[in-house]
Formats: structure tokens, sequence, C-alpha cells
């Protein structure tokens, strides 16, 4: 898969071993910044990452701030984006299967590496329950409010 990278400064130290991790496991990498540990600001860098993965231009996007959020706050201000703060291989199994992420935050202050690579494998490697009908209706329905509240990137 085409994944699109951004952190800030609090997350480009784990942006770059997810980088590594997801290169050495066949994927390609999109990395949109921060280059350094020095301050700057999130939106620099997850909004042209997040307008990469809006165009088709990556598959999924994955994003490393200090706790995740604010990550998750700017891609879920694009259409087509659904951006989720995972802490835990079971919230990124969940993230996939029941809301069809297609944007994973992490927060590197709060994440070590170990448990951050396992987020990464098993939301990589999980793909959404479509099958299942209450699962599907959820998604129809978020997806139905996007639709009302959210502008297609052609009508910007
Ligand atoms: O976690 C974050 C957003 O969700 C940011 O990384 C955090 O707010 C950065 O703060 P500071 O500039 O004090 O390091």
């Amino acid at each position: 898969m085409k994944i699109a990278m951004a952190s800030d400064h609090a997350g480009h130290d784990l942006k770059e071993e997810i980088k590594t991790w997801l290169k050495e496991n066949g994927h390609e990498v999109l990395d949109f910044g921060t280059d350094s540990k020095e301050s700057c600001d999130l939106s620099d860098y997850v909004y042209p990452a997040s307008l990469a993965v809006a165009r088709g231009e990556a598959d999924r996007g994955i994003f490393v701030d200090g706790v995740g959020y604010g990550s998750a706050l700017i891609a879920n201000r694009i259409y087509g984006l659904t951006a989720a703060v995972c802490q835990d291989p079971f919230c990124a199994k969940l993230a996939r299967e029941h809301t069809d992420s297609n944007v994973l935050c992490i927060g590197g202050k709060i994440i070590g590496s170990g448990i951050a690579l396992e987020i990464v494998d098993v939301w990589m490697r999980t793909e959404p329950l479509k099958g299942i009908e209450k699962y599907a209706r959820r998604v129809r329905k978020v997806e139905a409010i996007t639709e009302k509240h959210l502008k297609k990137l052609s009508e910007i």
C-alpha cells in the first residue's frame, strides 16, 4: 500500500520508526514531514498529507503527534477521510472493522515504539466487516452526515 505520513515535532521520532517498519514490510511511504524535532505546527504537515489521501494519491494515512488527537481533528475535516486515534491494537482492529478508518493517528508522547508498531501492523492488516449489516449501516450513516456537512474537494 501507499501510505501518506506526517507528524509534528512530538511525533517525529515515532514517525521515522513507523516509516522504516512500513518500508521493511513492503509498503511505499509518502512522507510529508516534519523532518526534525524542532517545534512546529501540526497542520502544516497533516493537512497536505490528508489531501494526498483525499485525492487518492495515497491509499491511507498514518499521522503521529503528541497524543494523536490534533492529527485526527485535522484529518476528519477533510471529505473522505475517517481518522481514528488508536492507543492499543484492539482499538486499531475495531477502527478498521467497525468504522473503516483510512487514517491512523498515534501519540508519540504516550505510545512506545513497540506497541505503536503492533498498532500499525493490526491496522494495516484488518479489513472492514462490510458483510455485517450493523457495521455497514453505521458506516453509511456517517457517510450521510459527511455528505450533508463536508464539501468534496472538487467543490472547493
Ligand atoms: O499532541 C499534539 C496534538 O494532538 C501535539 O503534538 C501537541 O499539542 C504539541 O504540543 P507542544 O508544542 O507543547 O509539544
